[in-house]
């Protein structure tokens, strides 16, 4: 295991920024569209060279003062999210592929990680046959099996059918374990299941950084935005789509695979699936919790509200008629369906 550490300043790109992850930690790195996330991975995969680079892996200087190693020298995966698999060779000859290439003839390495990946009853196959998770998987498992010091996703899961998502998720977590990785998401749930650390990427500029919960479940203003301000609430489950936060409040959500009670489950939801009341609302929606209003903020024509830690977003009008201020003791309520849970 080894540490990465990089630094890009790419003025014609407007990127300025230094990431640094640990001997087999994963940095997610999460921004807007343009921030410079895939800039900065492929400057470190040696693809793109601005002048200013300076890209270590251990005591290796890949680039800077004057060093420059070839994309095909570092030992650096690259994968995004188009698994780009060689459309004439089997899934088998696919992994075996950069094995080959460095001189090891035998494929049962290839297998190793066929199975590692859960795609060894493909292996005969070619990609064209393999749905986008299941090629996913094999180029997961091609990128791996040369046990490259440095791992680089961008967005890999961004391309899959949502039913694929967390079986992949799942694949990642275990073959990342112990492997330094930069992972470029847009979404928060891959940071929080895969990541130890965050930074938050704007304008060229690392505006946050920190440990994966502590940035995800406190974002800075700006971060809102880039988040699109989704309320992430961790707790417990107590059913199968059921969580228990640590204050007792509960959730029920939509789960695409059961929870295992009593293991640890997230929730997401956007602010707009919150309804926010005065008195107690009846009917029948599941999701309905006290809450202490701690701040309204105007932003163009609605209101979004925070109240006890979660966010809603309310129009103006109903934001006058509830008389929100920071202080008052409202309900909040959300459908079920709009309450993604998954395992974390
Ligand atoms: N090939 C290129 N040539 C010139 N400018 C580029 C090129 N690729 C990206 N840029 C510019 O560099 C800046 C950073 O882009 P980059 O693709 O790194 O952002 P990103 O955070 O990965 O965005 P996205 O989430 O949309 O992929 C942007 O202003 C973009 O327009």
């Amino acid at each position: 295991m080894v540490t990465l550490e990089a630094r890009v300043r790419d003025p014609e790109r407007g990127v300025a920024l230094e990431i640094a992850v640990r001997a087999g930690a994963t940095l997610a790195v999460l921004g807007p569209n343009g921030a410079g996330k895939s800039t900065v991975l492929r400057t470190i995969a040696g693809l793109h060279r601005p002048a200013g680079a300076h890209v270590r892996v251990g005591e290796r200087l890949l680039a800077g003062d004057g060093t420059w190693v070839a994309p095909h020298r570092r030992s650096v995966a690259l994968l995004g999210q188009d698994p780009r698999l060689f459309p004439h060779l089997t899934v088998r000859e696919n992994v075996a592929f950069g094995l080959r290439a460095r001189g090891r003839a035998d494929t049962a390495p290839a297998d190793r990680w066929l199975e590692r990946v859960g795609a060894q009853q493909w292996a005969d196959r070619r990609p064209a046959e393999l749905s986008g998770g299941q090629a996913q998987r094999v180029a997961i498992a091609r990128a791996l099996a040369v046990e490259p010091d440095v791992v680089l996703l961008d967005e890999p899961l961004a391309a899959l059918d949502v039913e694929a998502v967390p079986e992949l998720r799942r694949v990642l977590r275990q073959v990342l374990a112990d492997r330094t990785t930069v992972l470029v998401t847009h979404d928060p749930l891959d940071a929080l299941a895969l990541a130890d650390e965050v930074a938050i990427v704007e304008a060229g500029r690392v505006v946050h950084l920190g440990a994966a919960r502590h940035v995800l479940l406190h974002p800075r203003s700006a971060f809102g935005a880039a988040l699109a301000g989704v309320n992430l609430v961790e707790g417990v489950a107590v059913g199968p789509d059921r969580l228990r936060v640590a204050d007792g409040r509960e959730l029920t959500g939509t789960a695409l695979t059961p929870l295992s009670p009593g293991s640890g489950a997230t929730a997401t939801f956007a602010p707009t699936a919150v309804a926010v009341h005065r008195v107690r609302p009846g009917g029948s929606p599941r999701n309905v919790v006290p809450a202490v209003v701690a701040a309204v903020e105007l932003r163009g024509g609605t209101c979004r509200v925070e109240a006890s830690g979660w966010l809603a977003d309310v129009t103006t009008a109903a934001a006058a008629e509830l008389d929100l201020e920071p202080g008052r003791d409202v309900w909040l309520s959300i459908k079920a369906t709009e309450v993604r849970l998954d395992p974390t």
